[in-house]
Order: structure tokens, then C-alpha cells, then sequence
């Protein structure tokens, strides 16, 4: 990541800050620098007490960066979102205790009932590890899929196995989520152990948010944490509703990070800061779009979106994928842009297919020659290769949706070489942040997934936060414990 760039040490002075001042370590992560404001230092003590050492690269990279200049009214601003980490927790504050953990561990399965992509289930074993190696026993929760009641195809019971291979212990599985079975296994749960309840939306009182259900859900434990990042844009029983009955409610490590990244990095970039933004419709991305307007220096568009850019600019785009309601917004983003001083790249040849199938014709065309019959279904060479040269001297780079049909091999040129440029610059100190759905799946499918220095883990989730909305799994967690410097 960053190390490469980063001082290695950076000094911190005796505090001379106001009094009001606060922060806390993830909101150290989080601050946005302002022009007009005073410089403010740092006390190591404090530091240490946030978990930082003062020869850590990165965040040495970081605040070398922000204690420049910010002032004490945005920091805190940016302390109310910070919300308390299950690292605050000791074993002092676990051994022995009964800890809810609600994680997405909604992973794909084959007709087989075998996980074919594990990730959600690695990214949840930080936090567990972290919480039975304090003693507590862990009550797991999570979902998969969406099921209308009782569905055995959705048991997470294949989920067994590989959870206990990664966490080095058998966890126990219980049949059902709520109820005296259950109540049974967690009373004879010994410390350090993990019990994983069946499928939460096996009741329909979780997607309700029902206060009863969550009461219940609460009922079996002591604290709770929510490291569930791809479900925390549902206000469901088991990621909101229990948090009014355990307190503490955490975040666990995944949802943390997940948060440094498309909140704290992405809002205070190191510069030149480019997003690239893909998939089908514009429609499903103008909210991110507008956003990231706010932030970026250079946006990069592509993936079917593009068709509705073009022909807003009276360019004919034969049957490519066209949002005819859209053609206005498309006009008024290009505008905003401008004015913003945001660099607006659009692709400059496509290539294009004589039909929508992985074995049609298809041939390379400068953006403006698309002929009739013809749609466009990848970014051509050149626009790549713009792509590329644009990217090149950026220090931050932000990805959401394919460059093209990324799913039929013929239209995968795009999408893979983004992937590819993406991991050039990651082993280069940049910082890569890849924010969910298919674009995840392509830099899987390249294998450079990883050398970037964040995937997100939740598709909705990571475009709802780069959208900058709050997230009501977020919102519902307890206020970090703020540190005075
Ligand atoms: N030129 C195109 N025409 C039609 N569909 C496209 C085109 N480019 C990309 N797509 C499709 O967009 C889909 C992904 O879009 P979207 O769901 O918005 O992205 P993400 O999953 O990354 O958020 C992919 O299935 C891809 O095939
Ligand atoms: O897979 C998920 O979301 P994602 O497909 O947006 O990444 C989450 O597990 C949330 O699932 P949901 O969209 O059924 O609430």
C-alpha cells in the first residue's frame, strides 16, 4: 500500500489544541482537511491510547496529511460518526461473556450445496477470532439469501465446516435462531467457543425489524456486535432492532474497515483522486455519480451507461443500451462536471456486436461510427489506453461497475484491463478501493484481487455509502469513546 511514499516516523508535539478537540482512531481516518483552519498536533500518549504507533506507515501517510490543516468544528464533525470497534474490547470486558455477532455470511452456493466463493466467510473470521481468543462465546448470526420462511436450501448449515476450518474450532450449529433449543446450546457453551444460529430470515420478523423478535435475538446474549457490512443498509432485527436491547452494540473489524475505506478514504483522498464508473444503467448509478462529482478530480465512465452520455451529445449509438428518460440528467452531469474542474472521460471507441450473445460479430469503432443494428459492448483499445494514461499519475483510485459485458469473454477486454492497470497502481502506493458487485467479480477473475488495498464486501452497502448515505447498521452502533488531545 502505502509505505513505499510514507515517512517512516513523524513527530508529535505537546497538545496545544482547544479544549473541545476530540478524536479517536477511526476518526483520525476520517478527517477532511480545510484551507482556512489552524495547524494542530498530536500527543503520541494519545496515539498509543487510539491503538496507533508512531512509525506506522500508513497512518503516519495519513496524518502527515490532515494535521496540516483542519479545524477543531470539522473534527468534530467527523468524531459523531465514529462508532465503537470491537477492539476496544479486552478480554476483561469478554471472558465469559455471551457475544451476538451479526455477520453477512451470505456466500454463493452450487446446486451441490458447496460455497463456491468463501469471502464473506474470511472476512468475518478477524472479529471472531478476536473474541473467542478473549474467552467470549460467540453467538453468530447471520442470513443467506431471501428466503420466505423455513427454506432448507437456505440453511447455513454447509457453512459449518469451512467456518471451523478457518476459525481452528468446531463451531456448533443450531437448528433454529430463537427459542428453548437454542437457549440450551448457548447455556452450554464454553468460553471460546461459537455457536451458529440458523438462518435469520428464516423469520420474517427480521426483515420487519419486529422490536419482539429482536428482544429475543438479544435475549441470548450480553453485547453485541454488527460486522455484517454488506447488510448494514438494512434495518433489520438482528443488524438494528438488538441494538436497542445489548449494549454495548460494536463494529467489528470488517465493518470498520469497509468504513475507513469508503468513507475515510474516499472523502479525504490523497490527490489526484479518480473514480471509474461502470455497469449497465446510469440510472442505478447517478446517485454515486453526483457524489463522487463533489470529490474526484478525474471521473472515468464506462459500461453501458456511456450509450445515454453519447447520445445526450447527439451521437448515434444504433441499439446500444440508451436511457431515452435519462437523456437530460446525462447533459447536466457532463455540465456539472465542468464546472466542478472534475475531468470527464468518456470512452473514445467502443466495441461494438451484432448481437447480444458471447458468440456475436463484433468489431472496434471510433464512439461516434456505431451503425445501426450494432451495440456497443466494451470500451475499445484506445479508450483504454486514455484509461490507463489518466490513471497514471493519480495517488487514489475509486471502482464501481464493469467497463463492458464483462460475462461474455469477447466483451471482457475492458473490465479486465481496468482490473489489471488497477493492480499496476497498487503495487505502485496507490490506494484501490473496489466498491462492490461485479467489478469485485472481475478483479477475482483477473486474480489481482489481492494486491488492491480494499474490496468491499457488500455490493448495495458499499454503493449506498459512496452515495453518502448513512447506513442504519452503522447508525445504530454506540459513539466511540472520544479521546482528548
Ligand atoms: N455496454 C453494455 N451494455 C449492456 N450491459 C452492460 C454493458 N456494460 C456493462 N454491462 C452490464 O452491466 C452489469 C453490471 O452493472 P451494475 O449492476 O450496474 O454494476 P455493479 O454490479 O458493479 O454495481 C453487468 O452484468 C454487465 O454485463
Ligand atoms: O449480498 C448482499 O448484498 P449485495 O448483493 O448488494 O452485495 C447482502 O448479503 C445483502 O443481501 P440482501 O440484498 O438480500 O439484503
Amino acid at each position: 500500500m502505502a509505505s513505499a511514499t510514507a515517512p517512516t516516523t513523524l513527530s508529535f508535539l505537546p497538545t496545544t489544541t482547544s479544549s473541545s478537540t476530540t478524536l479517536t482512531r477511526s476518526s483520525l481516518l476520517h478527517l477532511s482537511p480545510t484551507s482556512s483552519s489552524s495547524s494542530i498536533s498530536l500527543r503520541s500518549s494519545s496515539l498509543s491510547r487510539l491503538g496507533f504507533s508512531a512509525v506506522d506507515p500508513l497512518f503516519a501517510l495519513r496524518v502527515a496529511s490532515k494535521v496540516r490543516s483542519f479545524n477543531s468544528k470539522a473534527v468534530r464533525g467527523v468524531v459523531s460518526m465514529a462508532k465503537k470497534s470491537v477492539g476496544d474490547l479486552t478480554s476483561a470486558d469478554l471472558k465469559g461473556k455471551k457475544v451476538f455477532v451479526r455477520a453477512d455470511l451470505n456466500v454463493p452456493l452450487n446446486d451441490s450445496q458447496v460455497i463456491t466463493d468463501d469471502t464473506r466467510i474470511r472476512a468475518a473470521v478477524p472479529t471472531i477470532k478476536h473474541l473467542i481468543q478473549n474467552g467470549a462465546k460467540v453467538i453468530l448470526s447471520s442470513h443467506l439469501g431471501r428466503p420466505k420462511g423455513v427454506t432448507p436450501k437456505f440453511s447455513l448449515a454447509p457453512l459449518v465446516p469451512r467456518l471451523s476450518e478457518l476459525l481452528g474450532i468446531q463451531v456448533v450449529k443450531a437448528d433454529d435462531v430463537i427459542g428453548p433449543e437454542v437457549e440450551k446450546l448457548v447455556a452450554s457453551l464454553p468460553d471460546g467457543s461459537v455457536l451458529l444460529l440458523e438462518n435469520v430470515r428464516f423469520y420474517k420478523e427480521e426483515e420487519k425489524n419486529d422490536p419482539e423478535f429482536a428482544k429475543k435475538l438479544a435475549s441470548l446474549a450480553d453485547l453485541y456486535v454488527n460486522d455484517a457490512f454488506g447488510t448494514a443498509h438494512r434495518a433489520h432485527a438482528s443488524t438494528e432492532g438488538v441494538t436497542k436491547f445489548l449494549k454495548p452494540s460494536v463494529a467489528g473489524f470488517l465493518l470498520q474497515k469497509e468504513l475507513d475505506y469508503l468513507v475515510g478514504a474516499v472523502s479525504s483522498p490523497k490527490r489526484p483522486f479518480a473514480a471509474i464508473v461502470g455497469g449497465s444503467k446510469v440510472s442505478s448509478k447517478i446517485g454515486v455519480i453526483e457524489s463522487l462529482l463533489e470529490k474526484v478530480d478525474i471521473l472515468l465512465l464506462g459500461g453501458g451507461m456511456i450509450f445515454t452520455f453519447y447520445k445526450a451529445q447527439g451521437i448515434s449509438v444504433g441499439s446500444s443500451l440508451v436511457e431515452e428518460d435519462k437523456l437530460d440528467l446525462a447533459t447536466t452531469l457532463i455540465a456539472k462536471a465542468k464546472a466542478k474542474g472534475v475531468s470527464l472521460l468518456l470512452p473514445t471507441d467502443v466495441v461494438i456486436a451484432d448481437k447480444f450473445a458471447p458468440d456475436a460479430n463484433s468489431k472496434i469503432v471510433p464512439a461516434s461510427g456505431i451503425p445501426d443494428g450494432w451495440m456497443g459492448l466494451d470500451i475499445g483499445p484506445d479508450s483504454i489506453k486514455t484509461f490507463n494514461d489518466a490513471l497514471e499519475t493519480t495517488k487514489t483510485v475509486i471502482w464501481n461497475g464493469p467497463m463492458g459485458v464483462f460475462e461474455f469473454e469477447k466483451f471482457a477486454v475492458g473490465t479486465e484491463s481496468i482490473a489489471k492497470k488497477l493492480a499496476d497502481l497498487s503495487g505502485k502506493g496507490v490506494t484501490t478501493i473496489i466498491g462492490g458487485g461485479d467489478s469485485v467479480a472481475a478483479v477475482e477473475k483477473v486474480g489481482v484481487a489481492s494486491v488492491m488495498s480494499h474490496i468491499s464486501t457488500g455490493g448495495g452497502a458499499s454503493l449506498e455509502l459512496l452515495e453518502g448515505k448513512e447506513l442504519p447498521g452503522v447508525l445504530a452502533l454506540d459513539e466511540a469513546t472520544p479521546v482528548a488531545v
